[in-house]
């Protein structure tokens, strides 16, 4: 069995838990294939992770599950609709964060969130008042301090937070990040990934994001999707996928003021057998599995090297 198969059929996700389902899902852009039967699932409250080499076709997956790309074939359930055909009320529960915001540049940050949140108060109820009240939806993105500024006087990373605010201020059940935090600075990235936690805390949100940071990957996600050629290769939590794909992990402990570096398939006899043998002589004892960044690299090289 390849690798890549092995790991292709994901953890289930039973079918009344589906917020997101997608089954073979292609795209073709004329005579070009990038989606060759894409099947995944999401949970409610459940943060993905959609990972893949550029042009790979996760911009395509998530605006054809936004609705706003029509798919070539397969099946697409969002919300218990279909996104080809769903109306205004279906959209009002879903959180978007587009490619920065542009328009409206003479707006003040306040003045532009309370009126886009006003569109969503006829789809407000009992159990999930919309829209967020503008002053927790600023202090929860860290914009307080600019909420008089002009958009376009906001910094890059100002911009950033307000197209999450943007994306966020109907309270969505699914909410769609395509590269959020491209250009946050380390703490913005902090801020933004706490807010993240929060949504799915408080509001049950189902988050698909796409990233190419691969920390940020692991930091945020339950699970995480790898996209190559056309298809979901992996599909699982960053640890299973390293489990399942590393070939070995790695010991480095010191001894009498050496540096030692082992590799083992499975480090505990070997790490016991280490302590057994010299005690207390071991310091700086540690264990490191590959990184999602090792796990990632392989997973998509084999996958290539196997296609051609
Ligand atoms: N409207 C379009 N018409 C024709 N080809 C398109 C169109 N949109 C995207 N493509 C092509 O489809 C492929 C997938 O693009 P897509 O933007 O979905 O990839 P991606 O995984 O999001 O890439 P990146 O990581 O670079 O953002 C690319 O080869 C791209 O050139």
């Amino acid at each position: 069995m390849t690798l890549t198969g092995a790991l292709e059929a994901g953890p289930q996700v039973p079918p009344a838990e589906r917020v997101i389902d997608v089954r073979d899902l292609r795209m073709r852009y004329g005579t070009k294939d990038v989606l060759t039967g894409v099947s995944f699932a999401a949970r409610r409250g459940e943060v993905l992770a959609l990972l893949g080499p550029n042009g790979a076709g996760k911009t395509t997956t998530i605006e054809i599950l936004e609705g706003f790309r029509v798919r070539s074939s397969g099946e697409v359930n969002v919300l218990g609709a279909d996104p080809a055909g769903a109306g205004e009320a279906w959209r009002a529960r879903l959180g978007v964060v587009l490619q920065s915001w542009r328009d409206h540049g003479k707006w003040r940050v306040r003045e532009l969130l309370g009126h886009l949140g006003m569109y969503y108060r006829r789809y407000s109820t009992e159990a999930k008042p919309r829209p967020w009240p503008v002053d927790d939806l600023l202090d929860v993105v860290g914009l307080t301090a600019a909420a008089e500024v002009r958009i376009h006087r906001l910094s890059g990373g100002q911009r950033r937070r307000l197209d999450v605010a943007i994306g966020i201020v109907g309270r969505p059940d699914v909410l769609f990040l395509d590269e959020p935090t491209v250009g946050f600075d380390p703490e913005a990235r902090r801020e933004f990934h706490d807010l993240v936690h929060r949504l799915t805390d408080v509001d049950d949100t189902t988050v698909l994001l796409t990233t190419h940071d691969l920390d940020e990957a692991e930091k945020l996600a339950d699970r995480i999707l790898v996209l190559s050629g056309g298809r979901i290769i992996a599909d699982g939590s960053a640890d299973e996928l390293s489990r399942r794909v590393a070939g070995e992990s790695e010991i480095r402990w010191t001894r009498d003021g050496q540096r030692f570096v082992h590799s083992a398939a499975n480090p505990t006899p070997f790490v016991r057998e280490l302590l057994l043998q010299h005690g207390d002589d071991v310091t700086e004892l540690e264990v490191r599995r590959n990184s999602l960044e090792d796990t990632y690299m392989r997973l998509v090289h084999d996958f290539e090297g196997g296609r051609k």
